[in-house]
């Protein structure tokens, strides 16, 4: 029988699902951040760090966990799983045949907790919401990475099996190869995102959509302490790290920066936001 979730339920607390890193490791590579961390994670370290993220989040979300399994040493960045829209999820279907065995894992939780499956069409590469983030201002549209992971097809593909607009950026730096590596869409519509990880074609694309005074571009530094890579709820965003201009620009623009060190899941390519997946997409 379904376990009991109500996921059209209107909502106050957010509800983000996570799921331990129990198997977490680097034992294969499939983007740049991994290339010299083989073997180089430990449990202790990265359980310590997840906790301390899993609490950070709980005590402004509902925290749902997703069983981890075996020899799927990547399941731990939930954002990966797919999209969740309203009471539908479109499960991702990974390029690299390393994390595919996380889709049925994926697929049953999601069903057994009564979502609707909507699948893309066949051959059609997308990593769920690592590279699609629901923006937070008024607009219920959906920015879609591609470039790297997922293909650019599935963004009429999505567009169409949700009834929602679908914004395609492309990525441009292996170094950020899914949208949530360098593109945060915040509460009133902010959005952070470091702009050279884009072609021009898509930083227009942002410029068009982000008015100036909501756009929060950061420097490299930032981007490669993965400060893009936030979780936002209402007025909390947090994330692994901030430079002390970025958390200036954060808070003149009414947020509360919370840092959470996970430099051990950023040898792996993840951090805070990989690590969740909003489960209440109204
Ligand atoms: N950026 C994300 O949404 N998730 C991090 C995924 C890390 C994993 N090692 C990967 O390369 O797929």
């Amino acid at each position: 029988m379904a376990e009991a979730m109500s996921p059209m339920v209107e909502r106050t607390v957010p509800r983000v699902l996570m799921c331990a890193p129990t198997f977490f490791e680097v034992s294969y590579v499939i983007n740049p951040w991994m290339t010299h961390h083989v073997h180089d994670t430990t449990p202790e370290r990265s359980g310590h760090q997840w906790d301390a993220l899993r609490e950070t989040v709980a005590q402004h979300a509902d925290v749902v966990l997703q069983p981890p399994a075996e020899s799927l040493p990547d399941m731990t960045f939930a954002a990966n799983a797919g999209l969740v829209f309203r009471n539908t999820f479109v499960p991702s279907r990974f390029r690299f045949a390393e994390r595919r065995d996380e889709e049925a894992h994926d697929r049953a939780w999601f069903v057994r907790h009564g979502f609707d499956i909507v699948d893309l069409p066949g051959g059609v590469f997308f990593e769920g919401a690592g590279d699609a983030l629901f923006d937070r201002g008024a607009s219920r549209r959906l920015w879609m990475g591609h470039g790297h992971r997922s293909d650019r097809e599935a963004a009429p593909a999505l567009a169409q099996m949700l009834g929602v607009e679908v914004l395609p950026l492309q990525l441009t730096d292996p170094r950020f190869y899914h949208l949530d590596t360098c593109f945060c869409p915040l509460a009133g519509g902010y959005t952070v995102y470091f702009p050279s990880a884009f072609d021009e074609a898509s930083l227009g694309v942002i410029e068009t959509y982000v008015s100036p005074d909501k756009r929060i571009a950061v420097e490299e530094a930032d981007a490669l302490a993965f400060a893009c890579n936030a979780v936002n709820l209402g007025k909390i965003v947090i994330l692994n790290r901030a430079s002390a201009d970025l958390r200036l620009r954060l808070e003149n623009a009414g947020f509360v920066v919370i840092e959470v060190a996970l430099d051990e899941f950023m040898k792996s390519g993840g951090a805070a936001k990989c690590l969740t997946l909003r489960l209440d997409e109204l």
